[in-house]
């Protein structure tokens, strides 16, 4: 049988899945000592492939690889993507309106925001009916307030401490993120059986990670 083809993001997101492929019973050897290797099939069932988060789309559209394994904020970003199967309970975090303390919302002027996701942020402020000019930038966004670059920027906060470190405020909480597993359609027919045992393993390992997770926190 032919190896179910899988765009993983490389950094963040493959750090924190890598532990549910393994504990899903997938041999993920070579990810654990990759140097700068970019495939890997250690597991005859599955080949990984690690990417940079937006080009995790682009393979999957092509039918280059059949499974993607993306944050939500990537998804999120793109126009009619629907193809998310399983929710993983890694990688959360959450979209803000931050800047400086003297950030005025109210501002009469049209206002400049700095993000790396120029739609996820013109949705926002769309739904709010506010017309602002966008800046995109390709990351540490927090800069952008501090130089005077933006008034504001939008992006991802987790624990809170690059704002906190850079004296930032949080104005709106916006929508959360999360990993997610994304299927293309087509394979999804072709691969179903292999495609949903994968679903299904990965599904409990997650689900197992995260009370162990919940119990952690309540010790
Ligand atoms: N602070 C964070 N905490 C938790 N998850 C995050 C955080 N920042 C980003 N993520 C999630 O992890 C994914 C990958 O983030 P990562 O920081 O590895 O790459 P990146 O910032 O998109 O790119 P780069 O490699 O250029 O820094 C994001 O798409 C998002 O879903
Ligand atoms: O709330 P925290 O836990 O501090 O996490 C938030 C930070 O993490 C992300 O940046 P990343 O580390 O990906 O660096 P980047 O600025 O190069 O995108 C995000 O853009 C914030 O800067």
């Amino acid at each position: 049988m032919e190896p179910i083809k899988i765009a993983l993001t490389k950094g963040r997101t493959e750090q924190q899945v890598r532990p549910l492929l393994e504990a899903s019973g997938i041999d993920c050897q070579g990810l654990r000592n990759k140097g700068r290797k970019l495939i890997f099939d250690d597991d005859p069932r599955y080949e990984f492939i690690l990417v940079k988060a937006p080009d995790v789309l682009t393979y999957l559209n092509n039918g280059t690889v059949q499974v993607g394994i993306v944050g939500s904020d990537i998804l999120d970003e793109q126009v009619n993507f629907q193809y998310a199967m399983l929710n993983l309970s890694v990688g959360k975090c959450r979209f803000v309106l931050a800047s400086t303390a003297d950030f005025d919302p109210q501002q009469q002027r049209r206002k400049i925001i700095a993000t790396k996701y120029p739609n996820i942020t013109k949705r926002y402020f769309d739904g709010i009916g506010e017309d602002v000019e966008i800046i995109k930038i390709e990351g540490s966004v927090e800069l952008a307030p501090l130089t005077g670059l933006a008034d504001a920027i939008v992006d991802i906060v987790e624990t809170g401490n690059t704002l906190r470190e850079n004296h930032l405020k949080v104005y709106a909480r916006l929508q959360p993120v999360n990993t997610k597993l994304v299927v293309n359609r087509l394979a999804l027919r072709q691969y179903r059986s292999q495609i949903k045992t994968l679903i299904t393993n990965l599904q409990a390992a997650d689900q197992k990670a995260a009370q162990s997770n919940v119990k952690e926190w309540t010790k």
